[in-house]
């Protein structure tokens, strides 16, 4: 993947204009993303800047970027990949196109000057561009349709600055401070609120775009959608497994076009390991003897976390090479600085900093593309959690049989009279907070919000007096609920099935700010390596959310399972799913345990100015005394905003309601 970079200064910025050196600096910043080569562009008028710094996967000597028009009229930056781009291409070129280089990011720049606005529905894959149109004065950045890319973006002083990472703006000029309300609120998780106050994702699926008269708009080009759950889908079982087993092949096959070698992540359960079935199934239509090379964590401290010895038995069934990475609680917390640094988030989990460093293990084995199996648990229901949300309305699409009326009453009447949430693999049930019960009125009853919401919850004792004055008590179902937009929840209120509802905000929320993102992107860019997600190729999950719900009941996947069963072991049809988990701090002088010393300091709270010393030590000293992972997590992400704090250096928090009182 590679790095991107873009201002505007519109007629009425007054700000001094960005210099060379300035958006060289910017680029400097994220080359992680892109040590193979980068270049400019910056307009005569000085007022429009693009930069990208590249990590080459197609056309590997040709494809530097900027890109340019025939005319040199449009130029465009683009982090990513667009799969069937030489179909594309062709089309174009037969439509008179005349092109300049052999990459895949050049098909947008055509398909722009063919289609205006609507060339992004042709784009298939992951992205984040921008684009600036001189003859026009348009500028235009997208993100693809999941949040596979970051592309964040902020409009300040009328100036729009744009960047894959949040540490490319300082460099541009931009000053950082803390965005108390999203920090609250769980916003870095929740919606397209960062931890920085006025720094936004551009939401996925989204495009903006400003004229130099400074018409700033953000709008949607494609939507996750779902049918009414009032009608009967007529298809038979057989079809749609056959449905969902050939477009996920093709999904593959479209993912192993590369001119570099394609590796895989592969884990215990059943995503990765089908991926890796079909990739080795379509690697050997060419040549018999194809291997494909699987990378896997091992955690051999913690014996029910390790996924090692599974996936060495898949690697073993597709003949693939397989590599084990051994993690241990030393390495997690000795690379946790560093992994927040390329997070630009807080964690409230050690998942994300054991892929971070798969990512560097990859790398140094000479790795710049893998295939993961991300996206297939938001879109097949591969979650116990959903389960309150499937049986909460009978399914009446599916023309098969499925649960009866009184077992449906039974199992929702045990989901409710348990009270918390059965989230198995998670602690989100144990996590206590007195939701305000506008969001399930807001969302048809559905209790998944409510869940998501929990991921980033940090015990309201532990904010100054003057920040929840600001905020107002944390309520992150609330900020989800608020974050979908009035056409998504009515769609919730009055077509969609609950199930499907609850997959919606899901894919809102933790698939682009915490599986795309940390557990994505953020950790492999850190290394320069490219992972790709079958799964979330749009063909195949618009045809799966076209599923009835029973698709996504009770056995988790099972449409999924039957659908790969050709290419998986005995073993992994039958395997439950054990969800990728990281061992936490064992005790209290183990490593994580302290980093939390040396880093949750009377200074270092107060430096933030938004966290009460009192109620931190409070709940760390809880933490020694009792080990409640609850609180472990909740330690974890006040010790990612002070890491945070210190590599942005990022002022102290003052409110003006404090200075007022
Ligand atoms: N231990 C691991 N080693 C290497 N890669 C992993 C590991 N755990 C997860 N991954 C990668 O992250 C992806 C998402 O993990 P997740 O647990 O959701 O899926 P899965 O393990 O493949 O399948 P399942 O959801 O059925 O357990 C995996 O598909 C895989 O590519
Ligand atoms: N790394 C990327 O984002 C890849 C960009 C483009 N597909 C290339 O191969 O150069």
């Amino acid at each position: 993947m590679c790095g991107i970079v873009a201002y505007v200064d519109c007629d009425s910025c007054q700000l001094v204009p960005i210099t060379e050196a300035q958006l060289d600096a910017s680029l400097h910043s994220i080359l992680h993303r892109g040590p193979d080569s980068n270049g400019r562009y910056i307009d005569p008028s000085n007022r429009v800047g693009l930069g990208h710094t590249r990590l080459s996967i197609i056309d590997l000597d040709g494809g530097q970027q900027p890109i340019s028009n025939k005319t040199n009229t449009i130029h465009i930056i683009v982090n990513g990949e667009f799969y069937d781009f030489e179909r594309i291409r062709e089309e174009l070129i037969a439509a008179g196109h005349t092109f300049k280089t052999s990459s895949d990011s050049e098909i947008a720049l055509h398909l722009y000057e063919e289609y205006g606005y609507s060339f992004l529905e042709h784009l298939r894959g992951e992205f984040a561009l921008c684009l600036w149109d001189t003859k026009r004065s348009i500028f235009l950045a997208a993100r693809d349709r999941f949040g596979i890319k970051p592309l964040y973006y902020a409009n300040k002083d009328g100036r729009l600055y744009i960047a894959s990472e949040i540490k490319a703006f300082p460099p541009l000029g931009l000053k950082m401070a803390w965005d108390i309300d999203s920090i609250v609120q769980g916003g870095p998780i929740t919606d397209m609120r960062t931890p920085f106050a006025g720094i936004s994702k551009i939401p996925p699926g989204h495009y903006i775009t400003t004229t130099l008269s400074g018409t700033f708009r953000v709008e949607r080009y494609w939507d996750a959608d779902y049918p009414d759950k009032r009608v009967k889908d007529p298809r038979s079982i057989e079809e749609m497994i056959e449905g969902v087993r050939s477009r996920l092949v093709e999904a593959v096959r479209q993912r192993l076009r590369s001119d570099v070698p394609v590796g895989i992540y592969l884990s215990g359960g059943v995503d990765s390991s089908c991926i890796a079935g079909i990739a080795t199934k379509i690697l050997r239509e060419k040549d018999p003897s194809a291997q494909i090379r699987a990378f896997t964590i091992s955690f051999p401290e913690g014996n029910h976390l390790d996924e090692g010895p599974v996936a060495e038995r898949t690697a073993e069934f597709c003949d693939a090479i397989f590599d084990k990475l051994e993690i241990t609680d030393e390495l997690v917390a000795e690379a946790f600085s560093d992994a927040i640094w390329h997070f630009e988030m807080p964690v409230a989990n050690l998942n994300g900093v054991s892929k971070f460093l798969l990512s560097k293990f990859v790398r140094d084995a000479g790795y710049k593309v893998v295939l993961t199996g991300e996206g297939s648990d938001e879109h097949f229901a591969g979650y116990k959690f959903f389960e309150p949300d499937y049986l909460l309305e009978p399914d009446l699409a599916a023309s098969f049989p499925t649960l009866s009326e009184k077992d449906r009453a039974d199992l929702l009447n045990y989901h409710e009279s348990n009270a918390q949430l059965k989230a198995y693999g998670s602690l989100a049930g144990k996590v206590e907070i007195d939701d305000s019960p506008i969001p399930k009125r807001m969302l048809n009853g559905i209790v998944t919000p409510q869940l998501i919401g929990k991921f980033l919850y940090v015990n309201k004792e532990v904010y100054t007096d003057s920040a929840l004055q600001r905020t107002g008590v944390p309520d992150p179902s609330l900020a989800i609920a608020s974050g979908l937009s009035g056409e998504a929840r009515r769609k919730i209120a009055h077509n969609w099935h609950p199930l499907h509802s609850a997959l919606y905000c899901e894919n809102k929320t933790i698939l682009p700010n915490g599986l795309c993102n940390f557990l994505g992107d953020r950790g492999e860019m850190a290394h320069s390596i490219e992972a790709r997600t079958p799964f979330l190729d749009h063909f195949l999950t618009e045809y799966v959310n076209g599923l009835p719900p029973k698709t996504g009941e009770l056995v988790e996947k099972w449409i999924l399972r039957e659908a790969v069963k050709p290419y998986i072991t005995e073993e992994l049809y039958l395997r439950t799913k054990h969800p990728f988990f990281a061992p936490a701090a064992r005790n209290n002088y183990s490593p994580v345990s302290e980093l939390f010393r040396q880093k949750l300091t009377k200074e270092s709270c107060e430096a933030l100015g938004w966290l009460k010393w009192e109620g931190v030590a409070d709940i760390m000293s809880q933490y020694f005394e009792t080990g409640d992972q609850v609180i472990h997590n909740s330690l974890l992400v006040l010790t990612s905003y002070v890491i945070l704090g210190e590599k942005f250096q990022v002022p102290t928090y003052t409110t003006f309601c404090n200075t007022a009182l």
